[in-house]
């Protein structure tokens, strides 16, 4: 086990922050760099062999504007009048987010969302082998999991180093998530996907993404809150405190008087 230490908190946010600067492009030219990339392997596939930047904005949700200046930290700056070149700024992207090459990753925490990830082709397709599956529970050992067998989670330190992995994800309850994180950074483990709710701590030069479902529903759930009619305004979930006139926040009773019901319950 490794002993516990003093941590900086891990730079896991997915919202364009800019944890990673001093390593190059700005987080959240980053954070895009995969979804142009996505793009335009479709124009790839459709043989579209120029691009404009505005077609690639279209494609990816993005302004024109915002797709020009991302591609020029790669300097890529496309011909006037011709647009990128589709191959080639997909080479250059792959390249920039080191799917040139291929990395071997280790997912601990075969349970439902261990079995899901594990059996994902898209890691592959992107450069990424799961080249083992871990886990804690002995019944869960010697499993077959999308061609593989789960193996115990005590072969981290082995698999590491013989695999020379440096990404893991953790797919583990979250009590358990800071020390397989422990474990996986003594292994050797440089780069972690953590989708266990729990804020890990690693030493400096490791990097930690959270991946969180729920909070990214709820902010598509603050949007639509913000699209709807007055009068279609949601009441809070069972449970969510209400404060009313001096109330510093109960426990809402289902259907506070005056305030809107879910739409659901009207059916
Ligand atoms: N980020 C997301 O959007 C998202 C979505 C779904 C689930 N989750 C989270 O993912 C995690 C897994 O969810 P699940 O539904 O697959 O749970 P699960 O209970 O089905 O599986 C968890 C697995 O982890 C193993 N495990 C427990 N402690 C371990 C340890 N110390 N070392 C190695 N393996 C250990 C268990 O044996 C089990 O097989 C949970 O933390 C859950 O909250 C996150």
């Amino acid at each position: 086990m490794t002993a516990r230490r003093p941590a900086r908190p891990a730079p896991q946010a997915a919202d364009g922050s800019d944890p990673g600067g001093e390593k190059g492009l700005p987080e959240a030219t980053l954070a895009r760099l995969p979804v142009y990339l996505r793009a335009l392997t479709t124009l790839a596939e459709a043989e579209t062999a120029t691009c404009s930047s505005d077609t690639l904005a279209t494609l990816t949700g993005v302004t024109g504007a915002k797709v020009r200046k991302d591609l020029s930290h790669l300097g890529s700056y496309g011909t006037r009048g011709v647009g990128y070149d589709v191959a080639y700024l997909r080479y250059q992207i792959a390249r920039e987010i080191g799917l040139t090459q291929d990395w071997p990753v280790v997912v601990v925490g075969i349970g439902n969302l261990g079995h899901a990830l594990a059996g994902y082709s898209g890691f592959r397709s992107r450069g990424f082998r799961v080249v083992a599956l871990l886990d804690a529970d002995p019944e869960r050992h010697g499993e077959e999991v999308a061609g593989m067998r789960v193996r115990p989670f005590d072969d981290l330190e082995g698999v590491v180093a013989e695999q020379h992995v440096k990404i893991a994800v953790i797919a583990t309850p979250a009590p358990a998530a800071q020390d397989v994180a422990d474990r996986m950074v003594a292994a050797g483990v440089s780069s972690i996907l953590n989708f266990a709710p729990a804020v890990l701590s690693v030493p400096d030069g490791v990097d930690v993404r959270k991946v969180d479902l729920s909070t990214e529903l709820q902010i598509l759930a603050y949007h639509e809150q913000r699209k709807a009619p007055a009068d279609r305004l949601v009441g809070p979930a069972d449970g969510v405190p209400v404060p009313g006139p001096g109330d510093a926040g109960e426990r809402a009773a289902p259907h506070p008087a005056g305030a809107p019901r879910r739409e659901e319950e009207h059916a």
